[in-house]
């Protein structure tokens, strides 16, 4: 008798510059939550959104790998790295929908990018290619209070339970430029590989 279980594929997407233990606890919160057969961890290329330049696309690839390589069904993604030009998430679901036509895609984020999403490129394409997945974050509204804006497409949104976690990448970058890298600063932020590779390859700190 063929099978009916339909394969589910999440997609989590960041500049991972560093991947910290939100990142960690949204991801495992996603694979438990959702039922995914596999989570693509997807490092972005050039993000187009943000002000600043990233960190060397080998130094955010490296410690993206290091965060999650006790996860299993985890796979870290490399293809926005790869592709040229500002990343757009559309592209890199179109891809995955190719490469698994079966499959029901799964797009997670915290409530702070869903507060822009409807900036995203194609953002209705992507609406109709994932259900997309929405956990709280400390910092910005609600997911759930975000949902009345898409009043016609209530069932492509999902709220993900995460308890509140305060971290930021931008929290990292700071106490390592300013602690002339002390891994114990960082050290309750990010999973402990991450904190050594910072370290010894002074990401965030001159040498
Ligand atoms: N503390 C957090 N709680 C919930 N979601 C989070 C948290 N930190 C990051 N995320 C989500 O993880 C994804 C990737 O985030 P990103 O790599 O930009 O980290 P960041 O901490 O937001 O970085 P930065 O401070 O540099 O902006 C985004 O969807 C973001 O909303
Ligand atoms: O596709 C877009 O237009 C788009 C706009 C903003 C953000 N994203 C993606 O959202 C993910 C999280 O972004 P960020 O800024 O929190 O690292 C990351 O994979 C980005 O590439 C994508």
């Amino acid at each position: 008798m063929p099978s009916t279980h339909q394969k589910r594929i999440g997609v989590f997407g960041g500049a991972f510059d560093p991947p910290h233990n939100a990142h960690v606890a949204l991801a495992q919160s996603a694979l438990e939550q959702l039922g995914l057969d596999s989570l693509h961890v997807v490092p972005t290329g050039y993000a187009w959104h943000k002000a600043r330049v990233l960190s060397a696309p080998e130094h955010r690839l490296a410690m993206t790998r290091l965060a999650f390589q006790d996860m299993p069904r985890v796979e870290v993604d490399e293809r926005e790295l790869q592709r040229a030009g500002p990343t757009f998430t559309i592209d890199t679901l179109e891809a995955l929908q190719a490469e698994n036509p079966d499959a029901q895609l799964y797009l997670i984020m915290g409530a702070d990018q869903f507060a822009a999403f409807r900036q995203w490129h194609r953002w209705q394409a992507i609406v109709g290619l994932a259900i997309i997945c929405i956990a709280d974050r400390a910092t910005s509204t609600a997911a759930k209070a975000q949902f009345d804006a898409y009043s016609e497409q209530k069932d492509r949104f999902l709220a993900l339970p995460l308890a509140p976690m305060p971290v930021s990448a931008t929290q990292i970058r700071q106490l390592m430029a300013s602690g002339a890298g002390q891994t114990r600063e960082i050290g309750d932020l990010v999973p402990e590989p991450v904190a050594r590779y910072i370290s010894v390859n002074h990401v965030y700190s001159p040498r």
